[in-house]
């Protein structure tokens, strides 16, 4: 099953290509930077990048906002909220928070692939006070209480 996503591009990204998957079973489609000048990240700096995207998701679903693995790996540059939550009645501007981990200035261009989009779906729950809760082997451990 393929959910449609419908695409509105914004003036400032109206030349850029929409998100696509760039083999045939990637489960990211690669989304580009709608930046009208390049952006210099210095060494630990984020930046809201824009990509001249709003989504029309379906209700249901929620579309992550992920790193690209190329950019780690090669420039230490990552997303700040990985992965990022686009709600399916969100309807501004799909931005991306990167943040420059590295020690070197890193430059985003017009146009670049900056992050991916994976969209998955949603299960929501129905929260509900309780006085107590049942009662499991691990009890209230955690945080290394297994040990390493
Ligand atoms: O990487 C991201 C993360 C979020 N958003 C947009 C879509 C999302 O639906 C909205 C709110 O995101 P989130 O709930 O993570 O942020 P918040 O700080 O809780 O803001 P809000 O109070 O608006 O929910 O911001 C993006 O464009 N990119
Ligand atoms: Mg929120």
């Amino acid at each position: 099953m393929s959910p449609t996503i419908r695409i509105m591009r914004l003036p400032h990204g109206a030349d850029l290509p929409l998100p696509a998957y760039q083999t045939a079973g990637a489960a990211g489609a690669d989304i580009r930077a709608a930046v009208e000048e390049p952006l210099v990240l210095a060494p630990l700096a984020r930046a809201l990048v824009p990509t001249g995207l709003v989504f029309d998701i379906p209700e249901g679903f929620e579309v992550q906002v992920r790193p690209r693995s190329g950019l780690a790996a090669r420039h230490g540059v990552s997303l700040l909220n990985t992965p990022g939550t686009v709600d399916s009645d969100y309807r501004g501007e799909v931005k991306v928070i990167l943040v420059n981990l590295s020690a070197d200035p890193f430059t985003v261009s017009r146009g670049e692939r900056i992050a991916q989009i994976v969209i998955a779906p949603v299960v929501r729950a129905v929260f509900e006070e309780a006085e107590a809760v049942s009662a499991s082997e691990r009890g209230a451990g955690g945080f290394g209480s297994t040990g390493r």
